[in-house]
Parts: structure tokens; C-alpha cells; sequence
């Protein structure tokens, strides 16, 4: 049975509004016009005039599952990204146990297939246990469904280990994506190295402990010609290494989170850990630096970091707390509503950062709304107002620091292969 849905208003390519039906049938997108007659056997869902994109792509989500369930599981996690507009996002592998083994890898892409509301492409660790030292059997973990390499959570300190790990993934094909973090240059900071560090007498993480680790991995990158992806960038100085690596020819791709395009250190108005993350929000210098390499296409992407933490943890203040934050149901509001809104960018520069500019980037099927493709897209209400409330979130994590932000831009239906996944007041 074929499904329409009537009255979707979609962005053409030039990146203009238009109004369109939806027909889909067996998971796929079958046609797309300004008016479709319906059979009496197609079911119709009226989306009445609201805006349709594809189903964006998230690929730095923590799920927490196995060994942090009480944080968050791939059952809640993936609720909250179906509940965010995402219907793709990629697994941290930053869990207990680290997926670096064939038969772990063998587990979790089982215990997604049974609990998982969206599409979830699981991560393999880069060294064993995350810890450094040994690299994994990188052709095993690609066959037992790997979907890149990475240590997030923490930084690959030895120049040879990621040497030779970007020498095995690019035998392979396979992306290396990289927390950008020198331990020898933390110097056990909770916030950036800066003027709020200083007010509070905290110590503080300085820029440069991400950079070099960037300017580092690109010259590894260019010498095997690996594909290596950099999470979360956070400072203008890493900016301006990818830049210059990309001009150089190097395979280096980069994405940024919301919090760090929203916020920066002047922002934080008191010791509260919702407000710590790593990277830390860094200066407005370095905040309007990431805009300026997101808009002139340095930086790909957007991705979240969606880090849930419990509010106990969280609760432990500035110094003690764990770091991350949550981003999955906010993503889009907070960006349609402060940057598409103010003109910073256009609905269709942030849908292209949200869906097409990730697949493009890990080669992925998806991220495009059109006849043929996957039907995974989302519904959502541009013009209704509603105050990010953290009591409301699906996420078992609460750790946002921008609760009571008032945004537009609420996902009222989320689609996966042609299934409604999640649908606003049917929770
Ligand atoms: N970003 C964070 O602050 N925390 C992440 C780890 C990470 O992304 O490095 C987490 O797992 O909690
Ligand atoms: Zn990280
Ligand atoms: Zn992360």
C-alpha cells in the first residue's frame, strides 16, 4: 500500500519554497508533484502546508549502551534523534565494553537491529579498549559492520599509532574521525583557557591543545591518504589548519556543533556543568570563526556530540562534573530559530549541514528528498513557538544549557523507511 503526503511544503534546488505531494511506497520515495491523486487504497496524511526535509544525519552521538545505561540507551537515545528530526546518526564508541572486537561489534549492531527507532551506524574504536596502545583488526571490524574508525571521548596521543591506524583505514576505505585533544595540554581544565577561567579562578584547556593535534593528523593524512574527519572543532586555529589543508589537496573533512556556533565563553553565566563540554566554549572570536569556515564550506557539516550525562553527575559542578552535553532534540529549533531566522545562513545552507552534507561526506545513502531515495524525512512546524523545556525530553539525559531558550522549528513527524517513528502528542 502506497502512502501520500498531501500539502508538503519542500525547498527546490535553488532553495525556494514549493508545495508538494509525497507518495511513498515499500520504504522508498515513488513520486514527488505539485498535485497527486489518491487511490482509494493509498493511505493520506495531510501535513497541511508544513515544511518537509529529508531526515538529517547526526554522525557524534553518545547512546551510551552497553555499560552507561543509566545515562542513556540506543532504545532512548535513538527516541530523542527521531524526536529531533534525525533519522541516521552514527554510535560513539566511547561505551563498556568499546566496541574493538568483531564479536562486540557483532553484538551492537544486533542490539541495534532489535531496540533502535532510527538508522544507527556504529563506530569502531580505534585502538583496543580506546586506550591507545594496540591498534584493532581494522578488516575485521569493517566486516562485522563498522561504520568508521574513531577514539572519541578521547584524543590518539601517539603520531605513529594514528600513523598506522590512517594507513590501515585507508587500505580499507574507511574514514578516521578524530577527538582533537593533546593530553600533555589539557593542563586538567574544565572550561577554555580564557577570561572566564581566569573570573572564576579555574584552570583552563587551552586552543592549542586541539590544533596540534590537527595540524599533526592532516600531515598523517596527506602521507597516506586516509580520509580523516575532525569532531566537534571548537577553535579558529584549527579552522585555519583544515582550511589550508584542503587547499592543499588533503582528504580532511571537519564538523561543528551547535553549542559551539551558538554559544561561546561570555555566555556562561555561572559554575553550571551544563555548560561543560569538551571541547569547551571557546571565545567569540573563536565562535564567529566557526561560522565563518561553516558558511565558506571549511567546516562540512554539523553533528552534535549529544553527550547525556544524569543530573547527579552533572550536578557535581564545574571542576567534578563529567563533560558533554545533549543536543538531539534541539538541534534544528536552535539553529533555524538563531541562525535562518537572523540570516546568518539559509533553511536550505542548515538542511544541506543537517542531511546532505553528511552523506556526502561518508558516502552514505541518504540525505536527499527525492524520487528513488530512502523515505526518510521530517515534518516540522516553522511557525510555532515553544521554549526548550529539558522535563520534556525523550533523551534520558536533561544536560542542555539552553533550557528556557525560546525557538520556532519543532519536528512534528519523523519518517524512517517509510515509517512513522515518532509523531508529536503521540508519545
Ligand atoms: N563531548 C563531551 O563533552 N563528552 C563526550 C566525549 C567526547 O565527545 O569527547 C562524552 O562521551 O560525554
Ligand atoms: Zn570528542
Ligand atoms: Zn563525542
Amino acid at each position: 500500500m502506497a502512502t501520500i503526503f498531501k500539502r508538503a511544503r519542500l525547498l527546490n534546488e535553488q532553495g525556494e519554497f514549493i508545495s508538494a505531494d509525497i507518495k511513498i511506497d515499500e520504504g522508498r520515495i515513488t513520486h514527488i508533484a505539485s498535485h497527486m491523486d489518491e487511490d482509494d487504497h493509498d493511505e493520506v496524511i495531510h501535513v497541511n502546508g508544513q515544511f518537509v526535509a529529508p531526515g538529517f544525519i547526526d554522525v557524534h552521538v553518545h547512546l551510551r549502551e552497553p555499560g552507561g545505561e543509566h545515562k542513556e540507551t540506543i532504545a532512548t537515545g535513538t527516541l530523542a534523534a527521531a524526536k529531533g528530526g534525525f533519522t541516521t546518526i552514527a554510535a560513539m564508541p566511547n561505551t563498556k565494553p568499546v566496541p574493538d572486537t568483531k564479536q562486540q561489534m557483532e553484538w551492537l549492531v544486533n542490539r541495534i537491529r532489535e531496540t533502535a527507532h532510527v538508522r544507527v551506524l556504529p563506530y569502531a574504536a580505534i585502538t583496543v579498549r580506546q586506550a591507545g596502545k594496540q591498534l584493532v583488526d581494522f578488516a575485521a571490524l569493517k566486516e562485522a559492520g563498522a561504520f568508521a574508525f574513531t577514539d572519541d571521548g578521547v584524543g590518539v596521543q601517539s603520531a605513529r599509532m594514528m600513523y598506522e591506524a590512517m594507513q590501515q583505514a585507508a587500505a580499507l576505505e574507511m574514514p578516521i574521525v578524530a577527538h582533537c585533544e593533546d593530553e600533555t595540554l589539557t593542563y586538567k581544565g574544565c572550561v577554555h583557557d580564557g577570561a572566564f577561567a581566569k573570573r572564576h579562578g579555574l584552570s583552563g584547556i587551552p586552543s592549542v591543545c586541539e590544533a596540534v593535534h590537527i595540524a599533526r593528523d592532516v600531515l598523517l593524512a596527506e602521507a597516506t591518504g586516509c580520509h580523516y574527519h575532525v569532531c566537534h572543532i571548537s577553535t579558529k586555529q584549527s579552522v585555519r589548519i583544515v582550511r589550508e589543508a584542503k587547499r592543499a589537496g588533503i582528504r580532511v573533512t571537519a564538523e561543528v556543533t551547535p553549542h559551539h556556533l551558538l554559544l561561546c565563553e561570555e555566555d556562561i553565566p555561572s559554575l553550571d556543568a551544563n555548560f561543560k563540554m569538551n571541547p569547551p566554549l571557546r571565545t567569540k572570536e573563536d565562535q564567529q570563526a566557526l561560522i565563518e569556515g561553516l558558511l565558506d564550506g571549511t567546516i562540512d557539516f554539523i553533528a552534535t556530540d549529544h553527550a547525556p550525562h544524569t543530573e547527579e553527575e552533572k550536578s557535581e559542578g564545574m571542576v567534578l562534573a563529567p563533560f558533554g552535553i545533549v543536543g538531539l532534540e534541539t538541534a534544528f529549533p536552535l539553529l533555524y530559530t538563531h541562525f535562518v531566522e537572523k540570516g546568518v545562513c539559509t533553511l536550505k545552507q542548515l538542511v544541506d549541514w543537517l542531511s546532505k552534507k553528511p552523506a556526502e561526506t561518508f558516502r552514505l545513502d541518504g540525505g536527499q528528498l527525492k524520487v528513488g531515495a530512502k523515505a526518510d524525512f521530517v515534518v516540522i512546524d516553522l511557525h510555532t513557538t515553544q521554549v526548550v523545556d529539558p522535563t520534556t525530553f525523550v533523551s534520558k539525559g536533561k544536560n542542555t544549557p539552553f533550557a528556557g531558550w525560546t525557538c520556532k522549528g519543532w519536528p512534528t513527524m519523523t519518517v524512517v523507511d517509510g515509517n512513522i517513528v515518532w509523531q508529536k502528542g503521540r508519545e
